[in-house]
C-alpha cells in the first residue's frame, strides 16, 4: 500500500459565514506516485479542493493533511512546497520577462542557492521539452509552450504533489495530449502524485482513480472504468461519458455481448473482435 500523501478528513468549507457550504464532510486521500482526475459539474467544488490542498484557502471543518502535515496559517509555507499547482489560464501564470527568469522566481522565493537554481532550470526545462527557449520573452510562446513552463516552474521547487487545474483547458487537442504526455512522464520519472482537475474525458482516462464530485460532496470514487459503466447516473449529474462508452451501451441494448468496460477504441475493438469469436 502506498502512503498518503494528500488527506482530507471531514472538510467542511464555505466562502464566507453567510455564504452556502460549497464543500461539505469530504473525505479521502491521494497516495504517493497516484494520477488521479477530479471530475464534477461547473461549481461542484473542484477548484476550490484545489486550493484547500496548498493552503490557498483554509476550512471551517475538518481537517488536511499533507505529506503528514496538518495544512494551517503556521505549516503553509512547508505545504506550498509540496503542492505546485498549475492553472488554466497561462497569461496569468507568469512573473518573469524570461523564460529562464520565471522558472527562477519560485526558487529564489524559497532560497535555493544560485549553482542549484541553475542546475534545475535547465533540468525542469528539459522534462518539459523547453530548453531551448531559455531566454525567450514568455509573451512570444505559444499556450502549450507556456503552459510547459508554467509546469516547469512548479517542478524547480520538487513538490510531491503537482496539481493541474484545467491546465489544458485552453489547448487545442493535440497541445492536451502533448502536455499530459509529458505530465506523465515527469510524474512517473520523479514519482509525484499527479491530481488533473479536468472536463477532458481523455485525461480523465489516463487516470488510475477518479474521483467525482457533486454538489460539494464526493459522489463516488473508483477507477476509470469503474466510473464509466454508470453511465446514466453521471450523465444524471451533469457529466459526459467517453463515445466509445455509449456506444458500447447501445451495441449491448442490440444483442452484442461486450463484457468488459472498454475506454477507447482500441479496447472497444478487442471487446467486439472477443465478442465476435464467441458468437
Ligand atoms: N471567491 C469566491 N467567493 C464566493 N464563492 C465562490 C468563490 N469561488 C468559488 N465560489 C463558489 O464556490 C462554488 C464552487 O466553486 P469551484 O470553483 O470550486 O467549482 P468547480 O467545480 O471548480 O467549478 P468549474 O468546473 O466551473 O471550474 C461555486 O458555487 C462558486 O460560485
Amino acid at each position: 500500500m502506498r502512503n498518503s500523501i494528500v488527506e482530507f478528513r471531514n472538510v467542511s468549507f464555505r466562502y464566507g459565514a453567510e455564504e452556502p457550504w460549497v464543500l461539505k464532510d469530504c473525505s479521502f486521500s491521494i497516495h504517493e506516485n497516484e494520477a488521479v482526475a477530479i471530475i464534477g459539474h461547473n461549481g461542484s467544488g473542484k477548484s476550490t479542493i484545489a486550493k484547500l490542498m496548498n493552503g490557498l484557502l483554509f476550512p471551517q471543518e475538518g481537517e488536511i493533511i499533507i505529506n503528514g502535515q496538518r495544512v494551517n496559517e503556521e505549516t503553509v509555507w512547508d505545504v506550498r512546497k509540496d503542492v505546485g499547482m498549475v492553472f488554466q489560464n497561462p497569461d496569468n501564470q507568469f512573473v518573469g520577462t524570461t523564460v529562464q527568469d520565471d522558472v527562477a522566481f519560485g526558487m529564489e522565493n524559497r532560497g535555493v542557492p544560485r549553482d542549484e537554481m541553475v542546475k534545475r532550470i535547465e533540468d525542469t526545462l528539459k522534462a518539459v521539452g523547453m530548453q531551448q527557449y531559455l531566454m525567450t520573452e514568455p509573451h512570444k510562446l505559444s499556450g502549450g509552450q507556456k503552459q510547459r513552463v508554467a509546469i516547469a516552474s512548479v517542478l524547480a521547487i520538487f513538490p510531491s504533489v503537482l496539481i493541474l487545474d484545467e491546465a489544458t483547458a485552453m489547448l487545442d487537442p493535440k497541445g492536451r495530449k502533448e502536455i499530459m504526455n509529458t505530465v506523465t512522464a515527469v510524474q512517473e520519472q520523479r514519482h509525484l502524485s499527479l491530481i488533473t482537475i479536468t472536463h477532458d474525458l481523455q485525461e480523465v482516462v489516463q487516470a488510475e482513480r477518479v474521483i467525482v464530485m457533486n454538489e460539494g460532496k464526493i459522489w463516488d470514487e473508483a477507477t476509470p472504468r469503474g466510473i464509466f459503466a454508470k453511465k446514466e447516473e453521471l450523465q444524471s449529474i451533469g457529466l459526459d461519458v467517453p463515445f466509445v462508452a455509449i456506444l458500447s451501451e447501445e451495441l449491448r441494448k442490440k444483442g452484442v455481448p461486450i463484457a468488459n468496460e472498454a475506454l477507447n477504441q482500441d479496447e472497444l475493438l478487442e471487446e467486439l473482435w472477443t465478442s465476435h469469436l464467441t458468437m
